[in-house]
């Protein structure tokens, strides 16, 4: 990754903090965007912030850990106050493709269960239509060939996520298949096609689900975008 792309995701990074409290409970995101909240939730933590939060996955909660900011298992959590996660792509409605860690089905269900859900990114993941980054697919391994064809069905070139010479497996033990769709115009009825599937256990859209997303560009400016009414 070049170092401008760094940092307008540090930067990003920086401005969605500032929105924290005291006394909140947090969602913290997956990636390389996400990285950069973590170590300034972790630095807020070190200065005296109280905060509890929950870990979009493994990775990040060893981070989290490592950072000394306290953790709570999710099945103490109703609501959370923040979650602050990168994204893929974001269109002009603050949809999102996301996905490309890997980690979409437990950052879907954090999203869900928060009140304020902030997403961080590097301008160049602003786009008027999703579709150019493959949609992730996070499907069960039993059966995978049939669901991978039953996506193919909906107009799409889906391809086997790799680790090396095997199949990448999710913290939650499933398969992604990457959905190459092209433009996409209706992101909302692709998902539902795409949710049908049986065998699918989550996808990468993430619709109407951001409330703000923060763009950090390379000069060191950041841009607040807001949900459409
Ligand atoms: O959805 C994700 C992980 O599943 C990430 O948030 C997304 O892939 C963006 O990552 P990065 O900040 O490294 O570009």
């Amino acid at each position: 990754m070049d170092n401008q792309a760094v940092n307008s995701k540090k930067i990003a990074a920086g401005k969605a903090i500032e929105y924290i409290r005291n006394g909140m409970t947090l969602g913290l995101g997956t990636g390389s965007t996400a990285y950069w909240a973590i170590q300034g939730i972790g630095e807020m933590v070190k200065h005296g912030l109280s905060v509890k939060a929950v870990a979009t996955s493994i990775q990040s909660e060893s981070l989290a850990r490592e950072l000394n900011i306290p953790l709570i298992p999710f099945s103490e959590v109703d609501r959370l106050d923040i979650t602050i996660d990168g994204a893929d792509e974001v269109d002009e409605k603050l949809n999102l493709i996301k996905g490309g860690g890997g980690a979409l089905l437990r950052e879907k269900i954090v999203a869900a269960a928060t009140r304020f859900y902030i997403i961080i990114v590097d301008e160049s993941k602003l786009v008027r239509h999703l579709g150019k980054f493959p949609l992730p697919v996070e499907v069960a391994p039993f059966g995978w060939e049939l669901t991978m064809r039953r996506l193919s069905e909906l107009n799409c070139t889906p391809r086997m996520r790799m680790a090396g010479d095997k199949p990448f497996l999710t913290d939650n033990q499933h398969y992604i298949l990457d959905c190459a769709f092209g433009e996409i115009l209706d992101p909302a009825g692709l998902h539902r096609k795409v949710s049908d599937i049986t065998g699918v256990m989550e996808d990468g859209f993430f619709i109407n689900m951001a409330d703000i997303v923060v763009a950090g560009s390379p000069g060191g400016e950041t841009r607040i975008l807001n949900k459409p009414a």
